[in-house]
C-alpha cells in the first residue's frame, strides 16, 4: 500500500496495475489530499453551496421557474427569474408540447440533451413519464444519427474522453470528473456503434444514452453514472476528413498499444472507485469485446451489454414466446443471421438455459442452434478458420452459402437477426420460414431502424400475419387484414438498467452467467396475459421501473446465493429494497 501511495503522490507514474482497492468500496484517501506533503500534487477540489446565478446554471440543482418564493429569497434568485412560479408538472407539459412540435428526430434529441444540461431532474421526469415516446429520441434509433453527426451537434462534454494522449495519466483524468461516488461506468471505444460501424470518438452518444436509461429505467442516480469514451483513433475515413470531427485524427491503435491503454483505464477505475463499480462495455468491435470481457471478468465487475445484456433480453423474449408458439425451449431450432457479439452471446445463453432445463450437456444443446455469418452457415469444415467465439457453433453439416439456403436446410422455428445489415430477411426468407411453421418467431435485432433485418410490416405481411415479431429498434403497430399487430422491442434496454441496479444494491463484485439467467427470468415473468393477447413477448416500457426493480431483485438474490454480494445483511424483501433505492426525479426543497 505504501509504495502505491508513494507512486500516486509522486505525480509521475500514477499507474498501479495491482490496486489495493478493498471489497468494502474505494481506497483510503485515493485523492491523496489528507497525507500529501508540499512536494506532492493533489487535485484542488472544493465544495460550495450554489446560490444565485450559479444555482440557475447548475443542472443538478436548477429548477427554473419551479423555485418557490421562499427559495428565491433564501438563494439570492430574486430578479434572476421572471415572477411566475411553475410546478414541475407544468414545466413538463410545456416541454413535451415543445418537443412534439419538432418534426425532425434529431431536433428532439438536441432539445432533450439541452434539457439534460440545463435541468437534470426535469429531463428525467420527462423521460420517465413519457418513456415510450422519448426512448426512440434519447436511444435507438435517434442516438445513432446523433453519433454520426456528433461533431456538428457537440455543445458540451457529457462524459469523460480518454484518448491515447492521456496514456500514463488516466488516473488523473478520472480525478478530473466532478463526481466521486461512481457506481456505473458505460465505456465504448466507438468501433461498432449500433450497426453503424466505426464512429470513433463520436460514439460518446452511446454511453451517454445508455446511462440516461440507467437512471430513468433503472433508478441509478445520475451523479453515480459516468460515460466514458476511449479514443484510440478511428478507421472511418469520412470522419478523419471531417473538419468537425471531435476525436483523435489518426487510424486506430491496435495490439499492445490498445491493450495498454485499456489496461491502464481498467486499473485506474478500480483504484479510484473500488471493486464495486460496474464497468459496462458497450459497442466495442467483437475482436476486442470478447477478449476484454474474458480478461477483466475475473478481476473487475464487468458486463458486456452487447454480448450478455442482449442474450438475457432475447432469452426472455423466446421463453415468453413459448406461450404463443408452443413447446419447450429444447423443442425449438434456432437460426441466426450474424455470429458476432449479439448472435453468439444469445446463442450461448439459450443453450445454457436449455441445458439447465433438460440436464442435457451444453455441448449437446448447442446443436439446436445454428448461425450464419458473412461467409454462410457455420459448419465444422470451417472450424479452423473461425474466430474463437464461433467455434462452438461449428456443427456437422455440408456448407451452405447463404441464409435462404440455411433456412431451407435447418428449418428453424426461430429466426434471429443479429447481423447489423438491414433488409437481409427478404420476402423469400420470411415466406419460407412461415411455410415451415404455424407461428414462426422472428426477431430482427439490428439497430438502428435502417439496419433492422426486416420491418414489422414486412414480417407480418410476408408471413401473412402468422409471425410473432420483435425488433431491436421500435416499429409502430401495423394493421394487416383488419387486425392490429403490435411489435415488441427486443432491446437490451429492458435488462441492463435493472441488472446494474441489482449489482449495485447487493454490492456485487463479479458478474456470473446465472445472474443473466435470473434477469431474463424476471423479465419473462413480467409479460401479462393482456400482453400475450396482443402478440407481445415483452411487457410495455411504460412499466419499466417496476420491471427493473424485479430484475434487480432477482439479480441481487442470485448474487447473494453465489456469495458475491458484499452488502450485508441481505435485505429481506429485495423488490422493496430495490424500489427504495431508485432515484426519483421529483424536485427537492432547498433550505
Ligand atoms: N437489440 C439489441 O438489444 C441489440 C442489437 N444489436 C445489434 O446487432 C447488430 C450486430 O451487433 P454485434 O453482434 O455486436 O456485431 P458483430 O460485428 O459482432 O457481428 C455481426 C455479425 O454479422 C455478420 N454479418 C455481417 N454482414 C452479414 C451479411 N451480409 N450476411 C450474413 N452475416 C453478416 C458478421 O459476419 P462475419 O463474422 O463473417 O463478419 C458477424 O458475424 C448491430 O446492428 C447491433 O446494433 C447488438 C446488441 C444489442
Ligand atoms: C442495443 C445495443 O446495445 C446495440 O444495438 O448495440
Ligand atoms: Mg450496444
Amino acid at each position: 500500500m505504501e509504495s502505491t501511495m508513494k507512486e500516486m503522490r509522486g505525480g509521475e507514474s500514477v499507474l498501479d496495475l495491482s490496486p489495493r482497492a478493498t471489497v468494502g468500496g474505494g481506497v483510503e484517501d485515493v485523492y491523496g489530499e489528507d497525507c500529501a506533503t508540499e512536494d506532492q500534487l493533489v487535485t484542488p477540489w472544493t465544495y460550495s453551496v450554489a446560490s444565485g446565478y450559479s444555482l440557475l446554471r447548475d443542472p443538478h440543482h436548477n429548477k427554473g421557474l419551479a423555485f418557490t418564493e421562499t427559495e428565491r429569497d433564501s438563494h439570492y434568485l430574486r430578479g434572476l427569474l421572471p415572477p411566475a412560479v411553475a410546478t414541475q408538472q407544468l414545466q413538463e407539459k410545456k416541454l413535451m408540447d415543445n418537443i412534439r412540435k419538432y418534426q425532425v428526430p434529431l431536433q428532439k434529441y438536441m432539445a432533450m440533451m439541452e434539457l439534460q444540461e440545463r435541468n437534470e431532474r426535469l429531463f428525467y421526469k420527462l423521460l420517465i413519464d413519457n418513456v415510450e415516446e422519448l426512448l426512440p429520441v434519447v436511444y435507438t434509433p435517434t442516438v445513432g444519427e446523433a453519433c454520426q453527426k456528433y461533431g456538428s451537434i457537440f455543445r458540451r462534454p457529457q462524459g469523460l474522453y480518454i484518448s491515447l494522449k492521456e496514456k500514463g495519466k488516466v488516473l488523473d483524468v478520472l480525478k478530473n470528473w466532478p463526481e466521486r461516488s461512481i457506481q456505473v461506468i458505460v465505456v465504448t471505444d466507438g468501433e461498432r456503434i449500433l450497426g453503424l460501424g466505426d464512429l470513433g470518438c463520436q460514439g460518446m452518444g452511446i454511453p451517454v444514452g445508455k446511462l440516461s436509461l440507467y437512471t430513468a429505467l433503472g433508478g441509478v442516480r445520475p451523479s453515480a453514472c459516468l460515460p466514458v469514451t476511449i479514443d484510440v483513433g478511428t478507421n472511418n475515413e469520412e470522419l478523419l476528413k471531417d473538419e468537425f470531427y471531435i476525436g483523435l485524427r489518426q487510424r486506430r491503435a491496435t495490439g499492445q498499444e490498445y491493450a495498454d491503454l485499456l489496461h491502464e483505464f481498467m486499473s485506474a477505475v478500480k483504484q479510484n472507485y473500488g471493486e464495486k463499480v460496474l464497468i459496462q462495455f458497450e459497442d466495442f468491435a467483437n475482436h476486442n469485446a470478447f477478449t476484454l470481457l474474458a480478461k477483466y471478468g475475473t478481476t473487475h465487475l464487468v458486463f458486456n451489454d452487447d454480448i450478455q445484456g442482449t442474450a438475457s433480453v432475447v432469452l426472455a423474449g423466446v421463453v415468453a414466446a413459448l406461450k404463443l408458439i408452443g413447446g419447450t425451449l429444447a423443442d425449438h431450432r434456432f437460426l441466426f443471421l450474424g455470429a458476432g457479439e449479439a448472435g453468439t452471446g444469445i446463442a450461448e445463453l439459450i443453450a445454457l438455459e436449455m441445458s439447465k432445463q433438460t440436464k442435457i450437456p451444453l455441448e449437446e444443446t448447442r446443436k439446436k442452434i445454428w448461425l450464419v455469418d458473412s461467409k454462410g452457415l457455420i459448419v465444422s469444415s470451417r472450424r479452423d478458420s473461425l474466430q474463437h467465439f464461433k467455434k462452438p457453433w461449428a456443427h456437422d453439416h455440408e456448407p451452405v452459402k447463404d441464409l435462404l439456403g440455411a433456412v431451407k436446410a435447418i428449418k428453424p422455428t426461430v429466426l434471429i437477426g443479429s447481423s447489423g445489415v438491414g433488409r437481409t430477411f427478404t420476402k423469400e426468407i420470411i415466406e419460407t420460414v412461415a411455410s415451415l411453421n404455424e407461428k414462426p418467431l422472428i426477431m430482427a435485432l439490428s439497430n438502428p431502424t435502417s439496419q433492422s433485418e426486416c420491418t414489422a410490416e414486412e414480417a407480418y405481411t410476408w408471413s401473412q400475419g402468422h409471425a410473432i415479431f420483435a425488433s431491436g429498434s421500435p416499429f409502430d403497430p401495423f394493421e394487416y387484414k383488419g387486425k392490429v399487430f403490435v411489435p415488441g422491442q427486443a432491446n437490451n434496454a429492458y435488462i441492463f438498467p435493472g441488472f446494474g441496479l441489482g449489482l449495485v444494491i447487493s454490492g456485487a463484485i463479479r458478474v456470473h452467467d446465472d445472474m443473466l439467467l435470473a434477469a431474463s427470468e424476471a423479465l419473462a415473468n413480467q409479460v401479462s396475459e393482456e400482453n400475450y393477447d396482443k402478440g407481445l413477448i415483452y411487457p410495455p416500457f411504460t412499466n419499466i421501473r417496476n420491471i427493473s426493480a424485479n430484475i434487480a431483485a432477482n439479480v441481487a438474490a442470485k448474487a447473494y446465493e453465489l456469495g458475491v454480494a458484499t452488502r450485508l445483511p441481505r435485505p429481506a424483501n429485495l423488490v422493496k429494497y430495490a424500489e427504495s433505492c431508485m432515484y426519483s426525479p421529483v424536485y427537492r426543497s432547498y433550505r
